[in-house]
């Protein structure tokens, strides 16, 4: 089976990406089957800049194309934070439950017409010696009042899926991946597989 190195080390995004890539006949690796992979700093504005970063930054380490993708929770009663930001919000130790907790307390004294929030996926792809392709996927959404499910990963548990009362943690991963920021990304890249080939 033909394989695609994914320049990650979140397992909640490797396992999504192993589950959309089986339905295209591919294989993934990522850094966390790779050893002493460095950890790309993550210096850009913008998801673009960022997935741009750590997908050029591998792929020129190991000399082969790369997928890469930077994600995040978009909360406009928050101007837009955590954003960029999300994994390390509440610390350089990246704990999902204290990132959520922090924003639930930020959130707190919002009410329900003013709570709205998306999450973003920028995927990016890079070649050696080529430009780099970057697309991005949207989810919209609600951020609710406490954490509600246990599917997932990151900011799900807090995340009420537009035009639904259910929190992204309370899909399962067949009902997250049709609609999720990440899924959407990739339809965006379904026509350009070949690249990485
Ligand atoms: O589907 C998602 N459901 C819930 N939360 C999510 C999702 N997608 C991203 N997120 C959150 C997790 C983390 O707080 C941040 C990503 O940060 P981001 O830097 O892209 O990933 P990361 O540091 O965990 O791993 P890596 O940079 O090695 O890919 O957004
Ligand atoms: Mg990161």
């Amino acid at each position: 089976m033909k394989k695609v190195l994914i320049a990650t080390k979140n397992e909640g995004k490797v396992k999504e990406f192993t589950f959309m890539f089986s339905e295209m006949g591919l294989e993934v690796t990522s850094l966390l089957d790779v050893e002493n992979t460095p950890d790309v700093e993550e210096t850009g504005t913008t998801f673009a800049e960022n997935a741009a970063l750590k997908a050029e930054e591998i792929s020129e380490l190991y000399n082969i194309p790369v997928i890469a993708d930077d994600s995040g929770l978009v909360i406009d009663a928050l101007d837009g934070r955590p954003g960029v930001f999300s994994a390390r919000y509440a610390g350089i130790e990246k704990d999902d439950n204290k990132n959520m907790d922090k924003v639930l307390d930020e959130m707190r004294s919002v009410p329900p017409e003013e709570r709205s929030a998306r999450f973003v996926c920028a995927l990016a792809v890079a070649r050696p010696g080529m430009e780099t392709l970057i697309v991005e996927g949207y989810c919209e959404g609600e951020i609710g009042y406490k954490k509600t499910g246990s599917n997932g990963f990151g900011y799900d548990p807090i995340f009420v899926v537009g035009h639904t009362s259910s929190t992204m943690a309370e899909l399962t991963k067949e009902e997250k991946n049709k609609i999720s920021h990440r899924a959407n990304a990739m339809a965006k890249l379904k026509d350009q597989m070949h690249l990485l080939f």
